[in-house]
């Protein structure tokens, strides 16, 4: 085993994706004439480029997939090691690598991200989606398929049922209505139809963070990469995600149910069981299927239906990869397990910092702010994270970033722009909320969240032009009381209103 170790110990992030390029870049740009190491077991590193400050806590950027050279180019000072991290001495400050390499250091930052949380392990009907290799195995075992079922009410979920097209799709979710992440039953109900419908030829253009692999980056990726960094916007983007059959969207929602037991082929053949088919567009359930339907795999809900289908997809969520980390350190683990961080990005360990999903922000926050494991926080944590290590590096003190006081993201579902501020489904905001809703079928859906008269959260849905208003609301508190309802409406040139 070969030992690198510089006086004091390195600089070292753990990860290349958004939370630990970001991190990296920041780091190296605060100590120029110091050699920042940057250790990640993916061979490609992501990078923003192209960012802007839409509002006071909105961003839009552009992600790509780099290969090191061109980060080292531009900062010199960063040295990337491609290997996995597997195993930490938080005592000694020391770590060891795949590839057989020792580390001494100064300053850890971990930001080795999370991995699928998948609802059966380790089996191969049961697919994940995370990086470039699992939505290139998904859209593989797609191509072939007839019906596929999707598990999970969150992101991915939501992209998928929209994007695919020429296979069934049994959807299965926990909830009564869909999108349990980002939306209310209100939202859903909106944007239900949407699901149900053709997909229009060509997308709506719309303002969000945009992802970008370049195809000759694309090309050199080892195909035996085994810790990817996560996709993110528009991911599915020039992917065709199209299975066999010769239809647009079909897709049916098992609403309230989980996942009971998965039978193969075979083992379904000796339960003298029934499955159902296809429920018809608008029916509830299914009738039963004829005797000539036969599938790879057979799930039963908990709702007692039972369906065949070619594979399942779990978007059930992420699990942060804290295992060579936590093998031979106790580190306070928070209950989603995450690297709990107080609120300097510090993990419980001396020295040892966490950003991204990898981490679970136990910091008490500011009312109007959320963790998500999202693009713009992993970026945004992973900033912070740096500026955090730099202060305590020089001995100064450094004030919680701006990023953190309101929470803030704008993504696209079923083709609309969603914006979503603050306390947008009323978390945590108790019995006393307040909601205000505009709604026009097909166009737009505004809901604002109000308590004691101020704003908490808003969701906006559609080319609404109300993120910015509504964002100065919500940060500024101010007593919205005498408006009531009239907040919303669309005669009122709110932005004119309160500019
Ligand atoms: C399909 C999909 C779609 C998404 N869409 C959106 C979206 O539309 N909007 C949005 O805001 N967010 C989206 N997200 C979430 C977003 O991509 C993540 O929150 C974000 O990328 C997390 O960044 P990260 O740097 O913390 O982790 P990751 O991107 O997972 O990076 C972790 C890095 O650590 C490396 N690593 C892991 N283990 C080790 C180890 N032991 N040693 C060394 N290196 C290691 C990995 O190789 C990788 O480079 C999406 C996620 C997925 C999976
Ligand atoms: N446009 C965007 O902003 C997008 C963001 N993402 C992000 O990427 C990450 C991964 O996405 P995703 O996997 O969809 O994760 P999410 O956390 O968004 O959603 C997970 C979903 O799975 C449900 N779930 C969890 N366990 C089970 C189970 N055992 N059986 C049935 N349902 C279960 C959750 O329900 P419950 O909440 O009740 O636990 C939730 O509805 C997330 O951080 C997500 O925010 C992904 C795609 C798009």
């Amino acid at each position: 085993m070969a030992s690198r170790s510089a006086p004091g110990g390195f600089i070292i992030t753990v990860g290349g994706g958004i939370a630990g390029a970001t991190c990296a870049e920041q780091l190296a740009a605060q100590f120029p004439s110091k050699e920042t190491l940057l250790i990640t077991a993916s061979s490609v590193i992501k990078a923003v480029t192209n960012l802007r400050q839409v509002s006071k806590t909105l961003e839009d950027f552009e992600v790509v997939e780099r290969p090191t050279h061109v980060l080292q180019e531009r900062y010199p000072n960063i040295k990337v090691i491609h290997s996995a991290v597997k195993e930490l001495d938080a005592t000694q400050h020391k770590i060891w690598t795949e590839d057989g390499e020792e580390y001494n250091y100064e300053k850890l930052c971990i930001c080795a991200g999370g991995k699928p949380k998948l609802i059966i392990h380790e089996n191969p009907y049961v697919l994940g989606i995370r990086d470039t290799d699992s939505a290139q195995e998904f859209q593989k075992r797609l191509a072939k398929a007839k019906r596929i079922t999707v598990v999970g009410n969150g992101g991915i979920a939501l992209e998928l049922v929209y994007e695919i097209e020429g296979c069934e799709v049994i959807w299965a979710i926990k909830d009564k209505a869909i999108g349990n992440t980002f939306f209310d039953a209100g939202a859903a109900e909106f944007l239900i139809p949407h699901l149900r419908a053709e997909k229009p030829e060509a997308a709506l253009p719309c303002k969000r963070t945009r992802y970008t692999m370049e195809e000759r980056i694309r090309k050199g990726i080892p195909e035996d990469e085994q810790h990817g960094s996560a996709l993110g916007p528009d991911w599915h983007e020039g992917m065709e995600l199209k299975g066999t059959k010769e239809i647009s969207h079909k897709v049916h929602v098992e609403f309230e149910c989980e996942l009971d037991r998965m039978y193969l082929q075979e083992e379904f053949a000796v339960l003298q069981k029934t499955s159902l088919a296809f429920p018809e567009k608008g029916s509830v359930e299914g009738k039963e299927a004829t005797a000539e339907e036969y599938w790879p795999v057979y799930i039963q809900l908990s709702n007692g239906r039972i369906y065949g289908c070619d594979f399942i997809v779990s978007a059930t969520g992420v699990a942060p990869n804290i295992e060579p980390f936590i093998k031979s350190n106790t580190f306070d683990v928070a209950e989603d397990g995450g690297l709990k961080v107080d609120e300097h990005m510090r993990t419980s360990q001396p020295d040892i910092f966490a950003a991204g999903d990898i981490c679970t922000a136990s910091w008490e926050p500011n009312s109007l702010w959320q963790q998500m494991r999202l693009w713009t926080q992993a970026r945004q944590m992973g900033y912070y994270a740096a500026k955090c290590i730099a202060a305590e590096i020089s001995g100064e003190s450094i004030e919680m970033d701006f990023c953190f006081e309101l929470f803030a993201h704008a993504t696209k579902f079923f083709n609309f722009k969603v914006v979503l501020l603050g306390k947008y489904n009323g978390q945590g905001l108790g019995a006393d909320q307040e909601l205000l809703l505009r709604c026009t079928k097909g166009h737009e859906y505004v809901k604002a969240v109000m308590q004691n008269g101020r704003m908490m959260g808003a969701v906006l849905i559609g080319e609404t032009n109300l993120e910015e208003t509504f964002e100065n609301l919500i940060l500024n508190q101010m007593d919205l009381s005498s408006y009531g309802e009239e907040l919303l409406n669309p005669n009122i040139d709110i932005e004119d209103y309160f500019d």
